[in-house]
């Protein structure tokens, strides 16, 4: 693929018919105002050799710097903007401010990588002023190495912000929030901010106080007390978070008198920190109900440089201008957008590796920032992040699938292509408690569709699609064998992935053992070897990783429903040919769920072996009085255990009524009997009842606020 710069440059001008041979030696002419930034240390790591009388020369400074007076002129009047300029005998790089100046050397560390230094112009700056990450997903932090490398990678993408917020660190959240970190994590945490020093990155550190938080001075000195420890590590930016919680926590009115107490104390009186940041209880539409006043008050009472943060019209959406139409006006500022994609704490047998598509490319100037909460997979979350730096440097001329290769070369030059394969079946999610899905096998979906069309609607085989989707399975296998053997291209990457390569390996081989037995439904017994496989197949694709208790899922969007259907019409049509009775159910789920509790209806159910559950939900559930959720089997079953985790202490269940039945009419109770204490764990004591269905209902006349951490029971032998 041709080079380009990343993020897509403002303004790029090369004279096609020249360039020059990267100078051994130059002669530097740096302003003053570099003197403790990072601009310098970058360019000097690039371009090692300095000669005070050499003859080339690298004139770099920021605006008002003598050195590059004469440029002045041709400075973007931005923040964070550059001019960069390469002449026959010399460079220039003049900044807007230090950070502009630091994102020039970054386009010339690009340009570098060339062969001969193209006679380059360019004038540019960022779009959105916040640009980055959150790391603010529930699940496996990530690690040391991991963040150290996503905050170079947020250097030479041009990203500034990064959050520190992961929900299960308990000195982020409850229960340790007040206390300070134990020496060995802040000495890992003084790293970190000072990695994110060199890479010219604002590191905020976050703290999600409200689920146990008292509006009074000794919690609040506490929570000061724990910034200042932060502060003394060398952090800058500071952030409170209040989504997901219930209780005292919410009010809207509390919360802006604490944020406004640590802006008018810590904030302001400090002078070298960033603006403070904040995430609102109701960070979404969905769950704003505007006339109760909760965003109003915010907008209202919180200093005005203070930002407030929204996910958008759902919990995972994309952003468009009626979103921000929205927000902006109740909150009285621009929207500080956290995106919660490719975030996968709620799809965590999912990867999302596809393209970054759907956000407006005409709302730059309605939002403050636009940072992303990844995956627990730090390297695998780079496809979007660096689209992400792209789309949020120039967001007109950002072009998704382009931005998409490009990442995907980024992370794997040598292994690409094999990268590519797999990264364009493994986008969507599947279904969710939160109904956001995402493209997925783009190009092979034309042939998927006719060749499922032609073999179920005339039991023929279209040949085109065949052979195309025959290939893509070669490909497919090839692909992940390559990948799994790439050494130490990046290592860390396939370290992530490893999983969901071998699934992806055995969804390639049932594809093509599926192709097969599509030719032999008319052949006695040709067809036996190639329906044993292919259930072979499917067994292993179940039974996956033990170490991965929420299951692997591969090509779940495209692939394996076409592939499954393909089994299922070939065995059927063997089975009415020979009046056999050959299994032809691929996939399945003995349980279905019903629920007329809106953040519930859509969660997902699992089978692992004798384990049934239903997907967890990570955000707090508004149970509505009356609501109902029922789990159906499809025959009675007899029950071992039941457990059921809504995170509420004991008297929280005794608003729920826990039913069975065996015939969907007639119901009986089951008491809940707490097994431990702390978020009470309840089990049913269902042992040994053979059941159809179950029934969990709010009988407490009241809306309940409670998690949905645990629906799982497992069948008797
Ligand atoms: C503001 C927000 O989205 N908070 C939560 C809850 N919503 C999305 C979840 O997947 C989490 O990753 C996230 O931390």
């Amino acid at each position: 693929q041709e080079f380009r710069l990343q993020p897509t440059p403002q303004n790029y001008t090369v004279q096609q018919d020249d360039s020059i041979s990267i100078p051994r030696q130059y002669r530097l002419m740096a302003g003053n105002s570099l003197n403790n930034g990072t601009a310098l240390p970058l360019l000097r790591s690039l371009m090692p050799e300095e000669a005070p009388d050499a003859a080339f020369r690298i004139y770099i400074g920021t605006k008002g710097d003598k050195v590059v007076s004469s440029y002045r002129k041709r400075i973007p009047q931005k923040s964070e903007g550059y001019f960069l300029k390469i002449e026959k005998d010399r460079i220039i790089i003049a900044g807007a401010d230090e950070r502009g100046t630091y994102y020039g050397v970054q386009t010339l560390a690009q340009l570098l990588t060339l062969d001969k230094l193209p006679l380059a112009e360019v004038a540019d700056y960022p779009d959105v002023p916040y640009r980055g990450v959150v790391e603010g997903f529930y699940g496996t932090p990530w690690s040391q190495e991991d963040r150290i490398r996503q905050l170079d990678f947020y250097g030479r993408n041009k990203m500034n912000v990064y959050l520190y917020g992961p929900k299960d660190d308990p000195y982020h959240s409850t229960p340790h929030w007040r206390k300070p970190y134990p020496a060995q994590e802040a000495e890992r945490l003084k790293q970190l901010v000072d990695r994110a020093r060199d890479n010219n990155v604002i590191f905020y550190w976050a703290i999600h106080p409200g689920q146990d938080i008292r509006w009074n001075e000794e919690d609040r000195e506490l929570l000061l007390q724990k910034f200042e420890s932060m502060y003394q590590l060398g952090v800058r930016g500071f952030a409170v978070f209040f989504d997901d919680i219930s209780g005292e926590g919410t009010k809207a009115d509390k919360q802006a008198e604490l944020l406004n107490y640590i802006d008018n104390h810590f904030v302001q009186v400090k002078k070298d920190v960033a603006p403070l940041v904040m995430c609102p209880t109701e960070y979404n539409k969905s769950w704003t109900k505007v006339e109760g006043g909760y965003l109003t008050t915010l907008g209202e009472k919180l200093n005005k440089d203070i930002q407030i943060m929204w996910t958008g019209n759902r919990v995972i959406a994309t952003i468009d201008r009626p979103t921000l139409d929205f927000i902006n006006p109740l909150i009285k500022r621009k929207a500080y957008i956290w995106w919660n994609f490719p975030v996968s704490d709620y799809v965590r047998d999912h990867l999302l590796m596809g393209p970054v598509y759907g956000n407006g490319l005409d709302i730059e100037d309605g939002m403050s920032a636009f940072v992303s909460n990844p995956m627990e997979h730090a390297e695998a979350s780079k496809i979007s992040l660096y689209s992400v730096a792209d789309y949020t440097w120039n967001m007109e001329k950002f072009d998704s699938d382009t931005s998409w290769r490009h990442a995907i070369k980024d992370l794997m030059p040598l292994h690409a292509e094999y990268l590519e394969t797999f990264a364009a079946h493994n986008s969507d999610l599947g279904k969710n408690g939160h109904g956001f899905r995402r493209e997925e096998s783009i190009r092979l979906q034309p042939a998927l569709s006719a060749l499922l069309k032609s073999y179920l609607e005339k039991g023929e085989i279209d040949e085109t699609a065949y052979n195309q989707v025959d290939e893509e399975c070669r490909k497919i296998i090839l692909s992940a064998d390559m990948l799994l053997a790439s050494g130490n291209e990046n290592r860390p990457l396939i370290d992530e992935i490893r999983p969901w390569l071998t699934q992806f390996k055995l969804v390639g081989e049932y594809g093509k053992t599926v192709l097969e037995m599509m030719r032999l439904p008319q052949q006695e017994e040709a067809f036996l070897p190639g329906h044993a496989h292919a259930q072979a197949l499917q067994t292993l694709m179940t039974d996956n990783d033990a170490r991965y208790p929420q299951g692997v899922k591969s090509g779940s969007g495209q692939l394996m429903p076409t592939f499954d259907a393909l089994f299922e019409a070939s065995t059927k049509q063997y089975n009415q040919r020979f009046h056999t009775a050959l299994n032809a159910r691929a996939v399945y789920s003995p349980y279905t769920l019903e629920s007329n509790v809106q953040q519930l209806a859509l969660l997902p159910t699992q089978q692992k072996g004798k384990e049934g559950s239903i997907a967890p939900s990570n955000e707090v559930i508004l149970w509505q009085a009356g609501g109902s959720l029922t789990l159906s089997m499809d025959r009675p079953r007899v029950l071992a255990t039941l457990r059921i985790d809504l995170g509420t202490k004991e008297e929280g269940y005794t608003h729920f009524r826990l039913e069975t039945s065996l015939d969907g009419k007639t119901w009986r109770n089951a008491n809940l009997q707490s097994v431990w204490k702390g978020y009470t764990m309840q089990k049913a004591d269902v042992k040994g009842q053979k059941v159809l269905k179950i029934r969990l209902t709010n009988t407490s006349g009241s809306e309940q606020k409670v998690y949905f951490k645990a629906f799982r029971l497992t069948e008797q032998e």
